[in-house]
C-alpha cells in the first residue's frame, strides 16, 4: 500500500482545488496519513477524517500526531497533551481506520487511551523513528515484542540510511516478521534509503509512505513515481 501524507500545504490545496494535481495524487494512494501535527492552525482535528474520507472514500486513513522528537511539529514536552486530542479524534463520527502510536508512548500515553481504542474500534500501529542510523535487528526485535505485547495491529520503523546498501541486511527481517501484523512498514529514510521504500514491499511489508506535494521526510518519493516504480518489484 502506498500511503500519501497529508500536511498543511496538501490539505489546503485539496480544499481549494479538489480536482487539482494534489487531489489527483491522493487518488492514487491506497492509504492516506493525516498528519494532524502538520495541519494548518485553526483546522478542527476531529473533523478532518470525515473531510478526507468524503473526498477519498477508498483510502485507508491513518492518523498521526508526530512529536518534534520524531520528526514532527507537536512539541515534545507537551507529549501527554495528545491524550485529549486523540480522545476527540477517536470519538468523532468519522475516525481514521488506524492511529499511529510511537513505541516510546506505550508506557505512559497508550494505557490512558487503550479503552478508547477498544470502544472506537480504531486499530493502531506501533511506530518508531531512528534519525541516526539503520536500526539493528536486536533493536527491531525488541520493538516488535513491545508491539505484540500491546496487541498492536501494525508495526512501523523508519530508520536513517547514510550509505548505499546499508539497509540490505533488514530485508530478511521484514520477510520474517511482516506476516505477524495487519500493517507492516520498515524502510530507510535519506537519499541512500530511497530504494528501500519500495523494495521493502517486495519482501512482505505492505505499507510505505509517499509524498503528495513536498517530501515530509528525507528520501520520500512522490506517489506518482512510486506507483510507476512499483512495477519493477
Ligand atoms: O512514519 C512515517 C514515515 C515518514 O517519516 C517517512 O519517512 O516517510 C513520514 C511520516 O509522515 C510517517 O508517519
Amino acid at each position: 500500500m502506498l500511503a500519501g501524507v497529508i500536511d498543511a500545504k496538501t490539505f489546503q490545496e485539496i480544499e481549494e482545488n479538489p480536482t487539482g494535481e494534489i487531489a489527483e495524487a491522493a487518488k492514487l494512494c491506497d492509504a492516506l496519513e493525516i498528519r494532524y501535527d502538520l495541519l494548518p492552525a485553526g483546522v478542527k482535528w476531529s473533523h478532518v477524517a470525515e473531510n478526507i474520507r468524503g473526498r477519498f472514500p477508498r483510502a485507508l486513513l491513518v492518523g498521526t500526531i508526530r512529536l518534534e522528537r520524531d520528526g514532527g511539529k507537536f512539541p515534545t514536552e507537551k507529549s501527554l497533551g495528545r491524550e485529549a486530542l486523540w480522545r476527540d479524534i477517536l470519538s468523532a463520527a468519522v475516525k481514521p481506520d488506524f492511529i499511529d502510536i510511537e513505541a516510546e508512548d506505550l508506557d505512559e500515553l497508550f494505557p490512558k487511551l487503550a479503552k478508547d481504542f477498544s470502544q472506537s474500534g480504531v486499530r493502531f500501529l506501533v511506530s518508531h523513528h531512528d534519525f541516526q542510523k539503520i536500526s539493528s535487528t536486536m533493536e527491531l526485535e525488541n520493538l516488535i515484542q513491545k508491539a505484540k505485547a500491546v496487541r498492536a495491529n501494525g508495526f512501523k520503523t523508519a530508520c536513517m540510511s547514510s550509505t548505499w546498501g546499508d539497509f540490505e541486511g533488514l530485508y530478511p527481517f521484514i520477510a520474517q516478521n511482516a506476516p505477524d501484523f495487519e500493517l507492516f512498514s520498515l524502510f530507510a529514510m535519506g537519499k541512500t534509503g530511497e530504494e528501500s521504500r519500495l523494495k521493502s514491499l517486495a519482501f512482505g511489508a505492505n505499507l510505505t509512505y509517499c509524498s503528495l506535494g513536498n517530501a515530509v521526510a528525507p528520501g520520500q518519493i512522490p506517489v506518482k513515481i512510486a506507483k510507476e516504480n512499483c512495477k519493477n518489484y
